[in-house]
């Protein structure tokens, strides 16, 4: 069986005097591809900041296995990064690349290559649809290949070829390149087909993780689950 990459434990986040994440822990084992889903204001996005290191102020705790040689290394789209639009794909790498203090000029063009931007290579960012520019956030995230990608609703805003493309990324960098993703999205029929494992987060609380294998072991489906567990409001402790 598959260690933890990222355990999260007992963690929880206010904003001012009101509590966004009640006690959440959340447990990504390596190799997996772990669906976060809840509605809009459920806390994904301030859980995934907190897992990346965005948000200093939390109460809990998080613990990243080794992988190799060292910590694992994560990496995450999350708003950013920001893209330069009047320079070319391989000029953003290049420069996010220069200010992570990495100098490899081939490694560009071989990230440039698997997000599928390689005819684009010398095309300015300005005329790149959505699909491209999620892209190229993608590939600037690769340029430190990460053990642990962390994608913040990567498909909004995209029309189904771009979701389609994106769903083939996703799992070329998992079972190509053994990436470990942490993704969050509302969109459950998207997850279905490129999860493995699920976090319902509900009203800032962790309602429920578990396996696709397990949820079709007893026999229902990731819709009822999703419904039974986000019904009504949850009942705060703190
Ligand atoms: N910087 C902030 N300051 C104050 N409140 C915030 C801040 N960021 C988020 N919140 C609040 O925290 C709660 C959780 O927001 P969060 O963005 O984490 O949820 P979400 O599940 O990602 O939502 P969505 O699916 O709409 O992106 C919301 O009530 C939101 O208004």
């Amino acid at each position: 069986m598959n260690c933890n990459i990222l355990t999260g434990e007992h963690i929880n986040k206010k904003y001012g005097n009101t509590t966004v994440l009640y006690d959440v822990s959340i447990h990504i084992k390596q190799g997996e591809v772990y669906g976060l889903i809840g509605k809009n204001g459920a806390g994904k996005t301030t859980l995934l900041r907190i897992l990346c290191g965005l948000i200093p102020n939390y109460g809990g705790n998080i613990t990243l296995a080794n992988v190799g040689e060292g910590k694992c290394k994560i990496a995450a789209v999350i708003n950013a990064p920001a893209l330069f639009l009047n320079m070319t794909a391989f000029e953003n790498l290049k420069e996010q690349s220069a200010l992570l203090g990495l100098h490899t000029d081939t490694k560009i063009k071989d990230i440039l290559k698997v997000v599928g931007l390689e005819d684009y290579i010398n095309k300015p960012v300005k005329g790149f649809s959505l699909g491209m520019t999620q892209r190229l956030k993608l590939g600037m995230s690769l340029l430190e290949s990460p053990d642990l990608l962390i994608l913040d609703e990567p498909v909004n805003g995209l029309d189904p070829t771009g979701i389609a493309d994106l769903r083939d990324l996703l799992h070329q960098l998992n079972k190509e390149f053994g990436m470990t993703i942490l993704i969050s999205s509302h969109i459950l029929s998207e997850l279905e087909h490129t999860a493995t494992c699920f976090g319902i987060l509900h009203d800032g609380v962790m309602a429920k993780e578990i396996s696709t294998h397990d949820i079709q072991q007893s026999n229902t489906t990731l819709e009822n689950l999703y419904m039974q567990y986000t019904k009504g409001g949850q009942e705060h402790n703190a």
